[in-house]
């Protein structure tokens, strides 16, 4: 179901109205700093990024590949901590209103308790969270696992992911349907993945939500590709790569900004 009041059903809404594809970007909270990820999420915001993920660092982050474990283990490293997170992004939304989605591993959810976790996210402006470790049969089974009405539950699908599953997971599914486009754990590859459109397709047939793909996509060229095939793509690890040589850089968000807008004017030329 579409949520009027959800950012990112809203901007959804908005993007098929015109016809224009989503580009959505992941960045690691805290990496170089909290206050650096302010100035990364308006630059990007300035690129004409659609939605912000944004990593909650964690120190087992199975699912990452290289550059985004060691962008968590900067994080950490620099004081980043769940609580901490939340502030920088309270500050954040009295800058800015883009649509922003927390990746998480469940562990610091549950140390920060559920339901604190579900009223402080909420009230602090998030509008979506993906759970990276938590199957959707669990999601679905313990209420206190889903995330509140107003976050939107998003989840991911696997080229793996047999049809009954494709099929439980696309018919609960909010705010976007993300598919990762290969197996194995994020980072940036020469080739795209095989049978995405074929995927997008399956997954579509039980669901209106959007499906924006990600996992390897690193230039222009693969990001209008992959675009093309679904209603968004999501690129990390070579933005998160910048973000690793040039944390110290005084004109950072610029050099961020400057990176993505070829990106996301590729995936915009689409119609
Ligand atoms: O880094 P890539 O290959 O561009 O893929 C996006 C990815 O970084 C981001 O969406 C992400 C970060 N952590 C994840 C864990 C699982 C799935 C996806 C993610």
């Amino acid at each position: 179901m579409s949520d009027p009041t959800n950012r990112i059903d809203r901007h959804f809404a908005g993007l098929r109205a015109s016809g224009k594809r989503a580009f959505v970007a992941y960045i690691c909270a805290g990496d170089p700093t909290l206050d650096a990820t302010i100035d990364v999420v308006l630059a990007l915001e300035k690129a004409g990024v659609d939605i912000v993920e944004l990593g909650v660092p964690f120190s087992d982050p199975l699912a990452d590949g290289v550059v985004n474990q060691m962008a968590a283990d900067r994080a950490l490293k620099a004081g980043a901590t769940f609580p901490k997170v939340l502030e920088m992004i309270r500050t954040l939304r009295t800058k800015s209103q883009i649509p922003l989605v927390l990746f998480t591993y469940l562990n610091p959810i549950y140390t920060y308790g559920y339901e604190r976790f579900h009223t402080d996210a909420v009230a602090a402006g998030v509008d979506g969270v993906l759970v990276l470790d938590l199957p959707p049969e669990e999601a679905l089974q313990n209420a206190e696992l889903k995330p509140a009405p107003e976050l939107a539950h998003i989840q991911l699908i696997a080229p793996t992911s047999p049809p009954e599953r494709i099929e439980l997971i696309a018919k609960n599914a909010e705010g976007f349907v993300y598919y990762v486009s290969r197996l194995g754990v994020t980072g940036a590859q020469v080739e795209i993945a095989t049978g995405i459109a074929e995927q997008v397709a399956v997954i579509k047939q039980s669901t209106e939500v959007p499906v924006c793909v990600g996992f390897g996509v690193s230039n222009p060229e693969q990001a209008a590709t992959v675009a093309s095939m679904a209603d968004g793509v999501v690129v990390g690890s070579a933005i998160v790569k910048l973000i690793e040589k040039n944390g110290a850089a005084p004109d950072l968000a610029a050099q961020v900004e400057a990176f993505v807008k070829p990106l996301v004017a590729a995936v915009k030329a689409l119609s």
